[in-house]
């Protein structure tokens, strides 16, 4: 099946300005995340198809020279528009090189239809190649499946012009020129076609992601410490309960609670007591193993969740954050700013009925003894303040002082 090939430039034409049209819309007024770049990228690729499409009706310093110069500054474009949704620096001169190159190449090959061909094919793939590389820090884990839709349209591309390049070595392009209707003409501008519009969606759907990362982060982290906050942290607790209820296995939480965190704030300033909870933070986070989770509960209290912990095992942690923070330094306007905390501990097996309520409740006590017993230290608790039957007193639930 061989399509016509001037209908074909015509489609991918009308698409490539249609799609720039309607990204400078949603660009309109905003210049950060490389929409507009993209989009002026979609113009010259149309502008170099309309040149294209005038081969042999108007003079070949334009439907040769300048469209190929144009495709070669488009994919520039695009590089740029990526490197700016990057925040990376873009330098213009960049942008001159391929053009450059291109200009003096066309010129030089220009009764050379097959070698022109591979050049310019090989430049472009050359181009793209680069942009994929830029784009690679992108496809991490939990970025989003826009990079991967870009990435495969890139590379798509690609392909197809390395294999028109080594078509074109070898002799396989088609001697009546560019605008003949033949198999090889016809796949390439199709998958052009196709390249376009899957890389132009995968580009728009990053920015999409982009945007759904950062509202998630907003809803989870907390804007001070930048661990979880106590949304996500609870929930987090609710979801290990769970498990542990239905596995038969452990789950041991602590609750954190600078000592005296008052009297930093009262007589250091409110920015001094922001820099204590960040660096209590930070001495947690760096003992925590990567499975626990840290989380602000509010004001200086903290929640640090164990997953299939015991409660000796939580003990032995949880004395080693105590000390830690006691023997770390809090660094404040010159002054080392003495730090120490209070955890308490609830580590055990959940049964039936037991919800995660009562394990935030049963740690919670253990930390008003440790405040009682005269702060900095670790109070445990291994039992949950079960509800008993109507005609019982409720048994005072067992704590342990270490
Ligand atoms: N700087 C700062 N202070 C906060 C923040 N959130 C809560 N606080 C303050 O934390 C202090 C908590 O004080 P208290 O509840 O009396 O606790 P404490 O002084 O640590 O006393 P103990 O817990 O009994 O040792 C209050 O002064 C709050 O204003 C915060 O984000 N930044």
């Amino acid at each position: 099946m061989h399509a016509d090939v001037p209908t074909m430039l015509l489609m991918i034409i009308i698409s490539s300005v249609a799609m720039a049209l309607a990204l400078a819309v949603v660009a309109w007024g905003q210049r950060r995340d490389g929409i507009a770049w993209w989009a002026t990228g979609l113009l010259l690729h149309a502008l170099g198809y309309v040149l294209f499409s005038g081969r042999g009706r108007i003079p070949d310093g334009l439907s040769i020279v300048l469209a190929n110069v144009l495709l070669a500054c488009s994919l520039s474009a695009l590089q740029a528009a990526v490197h700016q949704f990057m925040g990376r620096p873009w330098p213009r001169w960049h942008m001159a090189v391929p053009a450059a190159f291109i200009a003096l190449v066309m010129w030089a090959l220009i009764d050379h239809y097959p070698l022109r061909v591979a050049t310019a094919s090989l430049c472009y793939a050359v181009q793209i190649g680069l942009l994929l590389a830029a784009l690679r820090p992108m496809a991490r884990p939990g970025a989003g499946r826009g990079v991967l839709l870009l990435g495969l349209g890139l590379g798509v591309q690609m392909m197809v012009l390395l294999l028109r390049t080594a078509m074109a070595l070898w002799g396989q392009q088609h001697p009546s020129g560019l605008l003949a209707s033949d198999l090889v003409q016809s796949l390439t501008f199709l998958m052009s076609f196709l390249t376009v519009q899957l890389a132009s969606l995968g580009f728009v759907f990053m920015t999409r992601d982009r945007l759904d990362e950062g509202n998630r982060r907003l809803a989870t982290t907390d804007a001070l410490t930048g661990v979880a906050n106590r949304r996500s942290a609870i929930f987090a607790l609710e979801r290990d309960a769970a498990r542990a209820q239905r596995m038969g296995g452990s789950v041991a939480l602590m609750v954190v609670d600078i000592d005296h965190f008052k009297r930093i704030n009262d007589s250091h300033g409110h920015l001094a007591g922001d820099r204590v909870l960040c660096h209590v933070v930070n001495v947690l986070s760096d003992r925590v193993r990567t499975q626990d989770l840290v989380g602000r509960y509010g004001g200086e209290e903290f929640l640090v969740l164990l997953p299939d912990t015991g409660l000796d095992g939580a003990l032995v942690l949880a004395e080693q954050l105590r000390q830690s923070v006691q023997q770390s330094v809090c660094h404040w306007q010159g002054q080392a700013l003495a730090v120490t905390v209070s955890i308490g501990v609830f580590g055990g097996r959940l049964g039936s009925g037991d919800t995660w309520e009562m394990v935030l409740d049963a740690a919670d006590r253990a930390l008003y003894q440790a405040k009682q017993a005269g702060r900095n230290r670790v109070q445990a608790s291994n039992s949950l303040a079960r509800a008993e039957p109507q005609s019982m007193a409720a048994p005072e639930p067992s704590t342990q002082n270490i």
